[in-house]
Formats: C-alpha cells, sequence, structure tokens
C-alpha cells in the first residue's frame, strides 16, 4: 500500500480529532460567496517521504500531476508570474490586471543575486553547487522576500527548500509556512519529489528523502466531510516514477518527460472549493 497514504491519513485524524478550530476567530481567507473559510490545524507537522521506496503520489483520490509538474515548471524553471504562462487556471483568482501574481513564487526564483561564483538566480545557484560543492550546509532557496512581501498577491507558502546531500544521495527539506491539506498536500508532496528527481538527475545523484515542514496543516471547514470520506476509502500501493534519462539540463524538462505508470487510484472528488 502506498506509505503516502498512510501518512495523510494520520495527518488528516490527528488535525480532526486533535486540531484547534478557528471558530470565531478573524481569518482573512474567503469562500467564493463571501463567508469566512475556517479551519482546523494542527502546527508543526513533519512528513518523511523515502524516494528510493516509493512515489508519494496518493491513491485516495488522483493528484492531477501533469498540471501539479506544470506549475513546478512555471516557478522553478519558466520562473514566471504570469498566469497566462501556466497550462491551468488554479492561480487566477490571484492574478492582476496585468495578468501576473506580483512578484511572488518565480519571480523571486528569478531574481538574480552575487555569489561568489557570479551573478545567477536562486535556481542556478542550487545547481551550481550541486556541481561544483555538493557537500556544502548552504544549498537552499528562500522566496519569502520581506522587501517584496507587499507587492505579492499572495504571500508564498512553500517557501523554502534545503537539499543537502548524504554519500550519493540528494535530500531535501521543503519548509511551508501553511498548507490546505485537501487542496494541496500532495499536489505540492509530489511536485517537491519531482523536483529532487530532477535535480538529482541533472547533477549525478540517486534520490533520498523529502522531509516536508508545515507551521500551520489545515483543513477548511468546507473540507471535513470531504477527508472523512477520502479516509475511509481502500488504499493501492505507489505508482511507478520515471523522468526522461536522456535530459541532461534541468531546463530541458517538459511535462512530457515524466512517467507515471500503474497508477491505481480510488475515483476523482470533482469541484473542491478552493478558499480565496
Ligand atoms: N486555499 C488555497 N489553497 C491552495 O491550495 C492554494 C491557494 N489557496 N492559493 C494559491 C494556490 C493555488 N493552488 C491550487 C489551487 C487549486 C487547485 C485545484 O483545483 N486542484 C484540483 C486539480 C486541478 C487540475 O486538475 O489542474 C484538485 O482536484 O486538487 C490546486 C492548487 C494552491 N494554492
Ligand atoms: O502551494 C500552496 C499554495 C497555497 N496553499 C494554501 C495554504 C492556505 O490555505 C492558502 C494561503 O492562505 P494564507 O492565509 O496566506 O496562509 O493557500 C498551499 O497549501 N500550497
Amino acid at each position: 500500500m502506498s506509505k503516502a497514504d498512510g501518512l495523510f491519513i494520520n495527518m488528516c485524524k490527528d488535525i480532526l480529532e486533535n486540531g484547534y478550530s478557528s471558530e470565531g476567530q478573524l481569518v482573512r481567507a474567503r469562500w467564493e460567496d463571501g463567508t469566512p473559510a475556517h479551519t482546523i490545524k494542527q502546527f508543526g507537522i513533519v512528513n518523511r517521504y523515502n524516494l528510493q521506496e516509493e512515489f508519494p503520489a496518493l491513491t485516495l483520490r488522483p493528484t492531477a500531476l501533469k498540471s501539479a509538474f506544470d506549475e513546478l515548471l512555471w516557478i522553478w524553471q519558466r520562473k514566471s508570474n504570469r498566469i497566462a504562462d501556466l497550462n491551468s487556471h488554479i492561480w487566477d483568482e490571484w492574478a492582476d490586471e496585468e495578468g501576473t501574481i506580483g512578484k511572488a513564487y518565480g519571480y523571486q526564483l528569478g531574481k538574480k543575486y552575487k555569489f561568489a561564483q557570479g551573478e545567477m538566480d536562486q535556481v542556478d545557484n542550487v545547481i551550481w553547487q550541486l556541481k561544483n560543492t555538493p557537500y556544502s550546509r548552504r544549498i537552499l532557496t528562500n522566496i519569502f522576500n520581506f522587501q517584496d512581501l507587499s507587492e505579492m498577491n499572495l504571500e508564498p507558502c512553500a517557501y523554502s527548500v534545503t537539499f543537502n546531500v548524504t554519500g550519493k544521495k540528494l535530500n531535501a527539506v521543503l519548509h511551508q509556512r501553511s498548507q490546505d491539506i485537501l487542496a494541496a498536500n500532495n499536489w505540492n508532496v509530489t511536485q517537491y519529489s519531482i523536483l529532487v528527481h530532477m535535480l538529482a538527475q541533472v547533477c549525478g545523484f540517486e534520490v533520498g528523502e523529502l522531509v516536508h515542514v508545515i507551521a500551520d496543516a489545515h483543513i477548511y471547514d468546507r473540507h471535513v466531510p470531504v477527508i472523512e470520506e477520502m479516509i475511509q476509502r481502500p488504499q493501492f500501493p505507489a505508482p511507478t516514477f520515471s523522468l526522461n534519462p536522456e535530459i541532461k539540463n534541468f531546463y530541458d524538462f517538459t511535462v512530457e518527460d515524466i512517467r507515471i505508470e500503474n497508477y491505481q487510484k480510488n475515483p476523482q472528488i470533482k469541484n473542491i472549493p478552493i478558499a480565496i
């Protein structure tokens, strides 16, 4: 059975049984009809995914892996903040008149800084370090740029990744300040798992672990019955995942380069409401 399903079920049970409800508090997020989007949350969840063991896609409901990967490429490879450069509509509600999400995500990863080895952006700095100083303890990205926060249409949720090489394996810690468990937990987990696979392939490592640290892990009120039903569903083994082995340059990957086989899963849950 997929270990990712097991972790997800335990995390949801913990949030539902021991979590803290925001009822009665002032909350920022709203449902489409304007009602406050309350949550039940747990603080400080840490999930470890061994990428050697399995590709951590949920089987409890399908994760839209191509759309998730496309958003990852939009942020990490195209380094864009324009929703027209994204092949899905998941960011439409956060776009401004210019059709961008402001100085968030891809904008920050595309911003150049002066490093000892030259001027480059944070992604190229990670790739340079993995190729030249792989055992460094300073290989990380951080897009929570305080100077630009007021010009971001949503402050980054998954904001920092620390890469760490252990022997031949590439590991990563993903730091997330806020997580919408139903809509985006497995979405983010599979995205950053693919990122570790991509960087391992182009920098000459095997994949290791993804450690996902979530500060505020929440289930929105309108998602509670959906989660309650979902965690009772049958579980299947995780699918097999591979990347096109021909790709040697990080910037050459496309959504067509991921291969997912034997993805047995439960039916999709349609029209999940997204809090804005
Ligand atoms: N409340 C909230 N939750 C989020 O997950 C979220 C935000 N806001 N704001 C910004 C982005 C947008 N994200 C989203 C938004 C929608 C889906 C979504 O509708 N997912 C569908 C599949 C979409 C597809 O097939 O392309 C799903 O069934 O999970 C996922 C991530 C993640 N982020
Ligand atoms: O990659 C993402 C992007 C967004 N989210 C969720 C987490 C929260 O539910 C909202 C953001 O609201 P804040 O009030 O700014 O925390 O979006 C996610 O889980 N993953």
